[in-house]
């Protein structure tokens, strides 16, 4: 790990951000990062991310993704927005100007509209039973799963990562701070998989809350609210533009069904620069 880097947050999902630009293709150390993102001993976030050089000639920069517990991601949608946002104060991208960034799982369009505010083209949600990693079938499609002795009905969609959706008409309820956890675990889902519990406050409003793979429980998920609003839509549920409240704050989400790509619009702040 390089001693230098940007703490920032994406509606309360929290991350460090390390710039390896000059130092590409690091492995990080899982029991390192685990240790880093410790809230009491270390740094503390939920996912750490590097800048690095593109591999792909399409893109100005490569950004790689670990959860707290030092797995790696292959998509994080707070995290692109803080990407951003870096690339904006460092002078090397523009404000207003869409800007292709390489994820572990593909490019995304970001655009920048000030240094506190992004917008990302996340690409089309994938509901192809080849990226989840679970017999999933297809757009519009349900599933059901026994979990914690409750028979759980989920959408299931990838945007870079896996994502489940339930519904449910109350996230308060403690049933949820179990369920999260032991889907998120599920041997249906061998390598893991992020799970939103998703109310509808109305066809252009979902409250999310969201178990990470990796993370546990963040204050917000953005492919996670990706998930939430296309599972939503598929399912007939949900107008093209949708508001995700999730605990950290909203997103807006825009997706216009098979075939078009899904806008991610939302918030990027910095919190301090620090050395390890
Ligand atoms: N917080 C992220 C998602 C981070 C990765 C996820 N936990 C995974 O393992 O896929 C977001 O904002 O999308």
């Amino acid at each position: 790990m390089p001693n230098r880097f940007t703490k920032m947050h994406g509606i309360g999902n929290d991350f460090v951000i390390v710039d390896w630009r000059e130092d590409a293709g690091r492995t990080p150390n899982a029991a390192r990062i685990a240790a880093l993102a410790d809230r009491h001993t270390g740094i503390g976030f939920d996912q750490l991310i590097s800048i690095e050089p593109a591999r792909d000639p399409s893109c100005e920069f490569y950004y790689g993704i670990w959860n707290a517990d030092g797995s790696p991601s292959g998509q994080c949608g707070n995290g692109v927005r803080c990407v951003a946002a870096w690339l904006y104060r460092d002078g090397v991208i523009e404000r207003d100007t869409d800007v292709r960034l390489e994820s572990p799982s593909g490019p995304v369009t970001v655009r920048v509209l000030d240094e506190s505010r992004v917008v990302v083209d996340m690409g089309e949600p994938d509901f192809d039973p080849a990226s989840l990693p679970f017999a999933a079938s297809a757009l519009a499609a349900t599933y059901t799963l026994d979990v914690v002795g409750e028979r759980i009905t989920f959408g299931a969609v990838s945007m870079g990562n896996p994502h489940a959706v339930v519904f449910d008409d109350d996230l308060a309820d403690p049933r949820i701070d179990l369920l999260g956890p032991a889907l998120t675990a599920h041997p249906a889902f061998p390598l893991g998989v992020n799970v939103g519990f998703a109310q509808r406050l109305g066809p252009d409003r979902l409250r999310l809350r969201v178990h990470e793979r990796g993370s546990g429980w963040t204050r917000a998920c953005g492919t996670g609210a990706c998930a939430a609003a296309a599972v939503a839509q598929s399912l007939g549920m949900a107008a093209p533009v949708v508001n995700v409240e999730l605990p950290g704050g909203t997103l807006t989400i825009e997706w216009h069904g098979p075939g078009h790509t899904l806008w991610m619009t939302g918030p990027a702040a910095f919190v301090f620069e620090g050395e390890v």
